[in-house]
């Protein structure tokens, strides 16, 4: 079968051919346009809390559409804000940038699009015995996506990351991190955010995943995101880089969007 991916003939365009559920009423990502976004007074008294351990040795592959950390944490806690009652659990971090940096966020701010964009996975624990089972549910996955703006400084944190790059050049290598990971790291200072109701921005698109998407980025540097894309989408010789791997806004429809400013 013709694996999917982000060139003319296999990218978002033609993804609902072969996988249904991307041409659903809940996809992901959507333009945020922050003048329709209201403020839900709810969020505000259910703070969105989070707790991770810090790992080491964690699991980092060539996924062939970019790196993807594999960091199951039973340890870790995501709640409250728009999460209802329940407890979701990391899974796994990876992320999303473009050929150049004035693109490469999947996520986009009244049409801006930031330099990259990271998403942290979790998955609905109090209710499902499964990440495989907790994605075949409208509240399986809560999804934190940071954006990446480029700047001077280096983030030490990503710097572990573009570290075992060269280690994973091809599409199915894996490393271990020897460094020790704090995805809180990850996070902006400031936690205000937006939520929505959506899907895996990569196919099978499933519609299960309550959005969270923080409105501070952090920084990156060019060379960091230069490092991305070196790696290979193919498993042999042949060099294709994996130069963007991000999925347009998809129609937000009559979807609340809601903001919290933490
Ligand atoms: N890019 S994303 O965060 O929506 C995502 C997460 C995931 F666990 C699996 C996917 F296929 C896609
Ligand atoms: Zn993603």
């Amino acid at each position: 079968a013709a694996e999917w991916g982000y060139s003319p003939t296999n990218g978002p365009d033609v993804w609902a051919r072969l996988f249904p559920q991307a041409g659903g009423a809940r996809q992901s990502p959507v333009d945020i346009c922050t003048s329709i976004a209201s403020s839900d007074s709810n969020l505000e008294m259910k703070k969105l809390t989070f707790a991770y351990e810090s790992q080491s040795d964690l699991r980092i592959l060539n996924t062939g559409h970019g790196w993807k950390v594999e960091a199951p944490q039973s340890g870790s806690r995501l709640e409250g804000g728009p999460l209802g009652e329940d407890i979701y659990q990391l899974e796994q971090f990876h992320c999303h940038w473009g050929e150049t940096s004035a693109e490469g966020s999947e996520h986009t701010v009244d049409g801006r699009a930031y330099a990259g964009e990271l998403h942290l996975v979790h998955w609905n624990t109090t209710k499902y015995q499964s990440f495989a089972e907790a994605a075949q549910h409208p509240d399986g996955l809560a999804v934190l996506g940071v954006f990446f703006d480029v700047g001077n400084e280096s983030n030490d944190e990503i710097e572990k990351i573009v570290s075992t790059l060269s280690e994973i050049k091809f599409k199915g290598q894996f490393t271990d991190i020897p460094d020790v990971i704090d995805p809180t790291t990850f996070l902006p200072s400031g936690l205000g955010y937006w939520t929505y109701l959506g899907s895996l921005t990569t196919p099978p698109c499933n519609e299960c995943v309550i959005w969270i998407v923080y409105k501070e980025p952090i920084t990156v540097t060019e060379e960091q995101l230069v490092q991305f894309r070196c790696l290979s989408a193919c498993s042999g010789e042949a060099e294709e880089f994996i130069v963007k791997n991000y999925r347009p806004p998809q129609p937000l429809g009559n979807r609340a969007l809601r903001e919290c400013n933490a």
